[in-house]
Formats: C-alpha cells, sequence, structure tokens
C-alpha cells in the first residue's frame, strides 16, 4: 500500500480520502532535518503553507509521485526541482477563494470601525464610546489591485455595499471588468482616488515592494490598505513610517515579508493596524474545500490516474503525454515569450501546429501555450486543466490552425498574439535531444535556444548598430551571453535576439530605443 505524509494540519475530511488508498501519518511541526530524514519513505507528501519543500527535502523523497499544497500558492514548494525529478505539485486555485476574499472585506471593516481595539476596550472592563469613532465605506472608492478570482469576489460585495469600484489589473481586458462592476484605471490613479485599497495579485518581481514609500505618499490621507495577498507587496518598514507619520488612516494585514511575523514596527502601531496571523483560508468551509480538493488528487495520482489541477506535470493519458511530453515545455515557452512581446492584456491567440504537430492529438499544445501565455498574470494559478477557462474568461480569443504542409522541422509551432503592445509571432521547434529552439521572430529567421531572461530589438541592418547596444548593455553592466541578428534582405528590417545573464536593469529599455537605427525594443523572463 502507498504511505502518504501529511506534515500541516489539515481537515480529515482530506484524511480520510487518501485513507481509502494509502497508509496515512500525519506528523506536523516536524524541523526540516526531521523532514529530509523520514520523506524516503512516503510516495505522497500533502502540506500547507507551514511546510517548506526545499530541494534537499525533494532529493531525499526517492519514492515521491506527489507534493500535495492544500491552498493556492505554492511559494513554498520548490517546483522546478520537484518537475526535475517529475514529482507533481498540485494545488487547490479555488477552494478557499470566498474564505480570503471575505476575510479582506472583514479586514476592510474592521479597520473602519475599530473593531478589534473596541472589543479589547471593552474586555478591559473600560466603556469608550468616544475613541472609536469610524468611518463609512458606502459611497467611498475601494481600488483592488488584481481582479482575478479574490478580487472578483470582494467586488461584488463591495458594490453591493454601495462602494464606487476601482481596478488595476494589467492582464484583464476593460470589458471583463466592466462585467465586474469596476473601472479599470492605472494603478498611479487607483492609488491617489482610492478610499481602501486592498490587494489581490501574486508576489512577483514586478509586485515586490509595489507599495511602496512613493506611492504611500500619492494616498489620500484618510486611505486604508488591505494586504491578504502576500506579504512583501507592501514595503513594511515603508508603510510603518506611513501611518505613524499619519500620511494615510490605516492598514490591515494577513500577510508578512517574513511569517510568522517577528521583531516589526507594525506591532508598535496603535488602532490604524489591524494584524491577523495568514488567516485568510481559515475558515471550515475552505479548508474542508482544499483538503478534498488535493486529496483526491494525490489518490488519484497513487492510482495512477491524472491530477486535475498539476500545475507543473499536465494530466495527460500516460500515451498521449509520452508523444507530446517533448513538445509541452516548447508550447509553454513560446506563450511565456508571445505573452510579453505582445504586452498584457492579450485579445488574440493564433496557434499553428506544423508538420507532425499538425493532427488533432496535439491539441493538449494549445493549452500548454495558454498556460504559458497567462503564466505572467497567474502564475502558479494557471495550470494545464484552468488555462482555457482563464483565457475565456479574460477575453482572449484563441485561434488553432494545423498546416501539415510546414516541414522545415519534424514539427514546430507557431504563436501570434495581439495585446497591448501590438502583435508579435514566435515559432519554435526540437532539435536533436529534445533541446527547444527559436526559430522565427516577427517573420525574421533565427535559430536560439530560449534564456531566462532575453532582449529582442527590431532595427535597421546597417553598421554600427550592435556595437553601439553593446555599449550601452555594457555601460549598465549587463553581460551578453550570446547575440543573433535575423534578417530576410541585407540592410533592410532586422530583429537583434540577446541572451542576457542577468534581468535588464530599469529604465535601459528607453535608452535602447533611443540607439540610432533601432526602432523597438523588448525584453523578457522565461
Ligand atoms: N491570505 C491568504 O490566506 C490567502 C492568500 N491568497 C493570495 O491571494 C492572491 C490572489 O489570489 P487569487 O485571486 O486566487 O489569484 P488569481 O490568479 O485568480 O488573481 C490574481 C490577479 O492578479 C493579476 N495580476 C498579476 N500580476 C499583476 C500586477 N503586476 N498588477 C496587477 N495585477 C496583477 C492577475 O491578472 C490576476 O487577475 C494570491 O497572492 C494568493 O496567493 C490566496 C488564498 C488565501
Ligand atoms: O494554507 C493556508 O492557510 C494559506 C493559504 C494561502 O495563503 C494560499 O492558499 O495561498
Amino acid at each position: 500500500m502507498s504511505k502518504v505524509l501529511v506534515s500541516d494540519p489539515i481537515d480529515q475530511a482530506g484524511i480520510d480520502i487518501l485513507s481509502q488508498v494509502a497508509t496515512v501519518d500525519v506528523k506536523t511541526g516536524l524541523k526540516p532535518e526531521e523532514l529530509v530524514q523520514i520523506i524516503g519513505e512516503y510516495d505522497a507528501l500533502m502540506i500547507r503553507s507551514g511546510t517548506r519543500v526545499t530541494q534537499e527535502i525533494i532529493e531525499a523523497g526517492t519514492q515521491l509521485k506527489i507534493i500535495g499544497r492544500a491552498g493556492v500558492g505554492v511559494d513554498n514548494v520548490d517546483v522546478p526541482a520537484a518537475t526535475r525529478k517529475g514529482i507533481v505539485v498540485v494545488n487547490s486555485p479555488e477552494g478557499n477563494t470566498i474564505a480570503a476574499a471575505e476575510h479582506a472585506l472583514a479586514m476592510m471593516l474592521s479597520l473602519s470601525r475599530y473593531i478589534p481595539d473596541a472589543n479589547a476596550s471593552v474586555k478591559r472592563g473600560e466603556w469608550d464610546r468616544k475613541s472609536f469613532i469610524g468611518a463609512e465605506v458606502y459611497k467611498k472608492t475601494i481600488g483592488i489591485v488584481g481582479l482575478g478570482k479574490i478580487g472578483s469576489h470582494v467586488a461584488a460585495v463591495a458594490r453591493a455595499m454601495g462602494m464606487k469600484l476601482l481596478a488595476f489589473d494589467p492582464f484583464i481586458s476593460t470589458e471583463r471588468a466592466e462585467q465586474i462592476g469596476c473601472q479599470l484605471v492605472d494603478l498611479e490613479v487607483l492609488i491617489q482616488q482610492a478610499d481602501y485599497i486592498t490587494l489581490h495579485i501574486p508576489k512577483t518581481p514586478e509586485t515586490t515592494h509595489l507599495i511602496n514609500t512613493e506611492r504611500l505618499a500619492k494616498m489620500k490621507p484618510n486611505a486604508r490598505i488591505i494586504n491578504c495577498a502576500r506579504g512583501g507587496i507592501i514595503d513594511e518598514e515603508a508603510l510603518a513610517v506611513a501611518l505613524r507619520e499619519g500620511k494615510i488612516a490605516g492598514a490591515a494585514l494577513d500577510v508578512y515579508e517574513a511569517e510568522p511575523l517577528g521583531e516589526s514596527s507594525l506591532k508598535s502601531l496603535g488602532q490604524q493596524a489591524v494584524l491577523t496571523p495568514h488567516l485568510g483560508a481559515s475558515t471550515t468551509e475552505a479548508q474542508v474545500n482544499v483538503a478534498i480538493d488535493v486529496a483526491e488528487q494525490i489518490r488519484d495520482v497513487l492510482l495512477g490516474l491524472a491530477a486535475r489541477s498539476a500545475v507543473n506535470i499536465p494530466g495527460l493519458s500516460p500515451d498521449v503525454m509520452e508523444e507530446l511530453k517533448p513538445y509541452m515545455q516548447l508550447a509553454e515557452t513560446l506563450g511565456k515569450l508571445v505573452g510579453q512581446l505582445a504586452g498584457g492584456r492579450v485579445e488574440l491567440l493564433n496557434v499553428r501546429l506544423q508538420g507532425e504537430l499538425a493532427t488533432n492529438k496535439s491539441q493538449p499544445l494549445v493549452v500548454a501555450s495558454l498556460k504559458g501565455l497567462l503564466y505572467q498574470a497567474l502564475r502558479e494559478r494557471v495550470n494545464y486543466v484552468n488555462a482555457s477557462i482563464e483565457a475565456k474568461e479574460r477575453g482572449i480569443r484563441v485561434i488553432e490552425t494545423r498546416d501539415a504542409s510546414i516541414k522545415d522541422y519534424a514539427g514546430s509551432l507557431h504563436l501570434e498574439a495581439t495585446g497591448s503592445l501590438g502583435t508579435h509571432s514566435v515559432t519554435g521547434a526540437l532539435f536533436g535531444g529534445g533541446e527547444i529552439r527559436l526559430t522565427n521572430l516577427d517573420d525574421f529567421p533565427i535559430n536560439v535556444p530560449p534564456n531566462q531572461h532575453m532582449l529582442f530589438t527590431l532595427h535597421r541592418d546597417m553598421p554600427g548598430i550592435i556595437g553601439k547596444l553593446g555599449s550601452l548593455l555594457g555601460s549598465f553592466n549587463v553581460n551578453i551571453a550570446s547575440m543573433q541578428v535575423g534578417r530576410k534582405i541585407i540592410r533592410g528590417d532586422a530583429v537583434m535576439v540577446l541572451s542576457l545573464d542577468d534581468p535588464l536593469p530599469d529604465g535601459i529599455l528607453p535608452e535602447i530605443i533611443k540607439v540610432s537605427g533601432i526602432r523597438d525594443a523588448y525584453t523578457v523572463t522565461l
């Protein structure tokens, strides 16, 4: 019989499901070294946010087939390490949506009416009615940053409370925002106009310290901010200063840069700060939902079936998987690339399956392309199962075509996306040993392997451009790993594809576009 280790508190409903197919050991509060010692015995590991599944634990888990995160965020799992070892990582993208949204709303009302401090004062034996004169949310403006699952539910309830709704989400169409009843605005407008700002976005390099000293200074003095998403989206030190100096009226936080929250200047603040210990998902209902959702997937994988919310490995039948596996990564990489070239708010994705891929069996490659395209917006919340639904909800039209006559490579994939930066296309194929190659960019022939940090330029093919760009990058201390020019005619238009050792520093892209002969430049992270 298989063995499952449950290393965080999980609802009994999940344990009951796992027990149908496995011996279940519940051992919570293990130290990392204790987990490394015992993990080798187990076929599956089920966690919440309390267990950090490091590469060392994954390496020691020689029998592991699946890691199940009873919740949304898999930022406590080294997913690339699990993928390298063929371990499926699953989560529950929707099981705690309502719980997290309601917590954010509860935080907003608690802040406005000083409920935590008023409660504490009554319990101390006081009857102080003067210190807790609150503010109404009715007719106030709420600015929702991130209009995904949780943000949309917050919007629906806030609307019912008579609030005016602004939203910032660069990956959502205006139509979708209007359906939810929100006016889509730039972040800076939202920051300046909102009375309440609530964050419902993933933590990514772009969202880290999104709320910093400068943005706090632009908020209204009566503004209150709520973070029930991820710690680190707000710069906590800057927030504490802004609250202490009365630059804004209040903050309610459920998540912190380091958890549990240790020494922090937030703790010495008065009633203008409400702090909870990462309770967003802590409702009986959400814990039952996520436990069942994830336990069912662990059970299915242990029985040799597919998982419905795998974040790293698709739930395809073994024979289809065998044939398509080498191309899934290609499709996802091309999706990530073309999505970033097209900018946010992609309206249209054309996927052309070429050569031997031009068959019905290759349909999962369209889904993998969408998963890549949506990665920048949704991170680990997009998977092979929900990618098509998420695309539809975001108003992304997907056109799928097949062309068996294109035989430059055995099989190749061509993606074209239209978004806020215009229309861009990329083609890719697999070379010997399954190595991914980008073979065409915006109709220019190229032949480069994808790299984590890349820079693309559209320029005039003329002497001196490559040197000027190289010097400019050098002056910003950016090291070029490789460079290739793609052109159709000599001294005509051309593209330059550069692989960089590091991400491009902020502010350099406009400088690149100023170089004479360069018409456009794009940077992507894969
Ligand atoms: N406190 C808690 O216990 C819980 C926290 N969460 C967290 O809540 C957050 C939201 O979760 P969901 O709504 O389920 O995710 P979701 O994936 O449905 O929505 C996230 C939204 O953020 C948008 N987005 C991505 N990057 C952005 C950026 N740079 N600026 C503005 N918008 C951006 C996306 O387009 C998407 O619409 C996540 O960070 C999740 O980990 C989720 C559940 C419980
Ligand atoms: O498991 C928990 O309580 C944390 C929930 C959470 O933050 C998530 O699902 O992303």
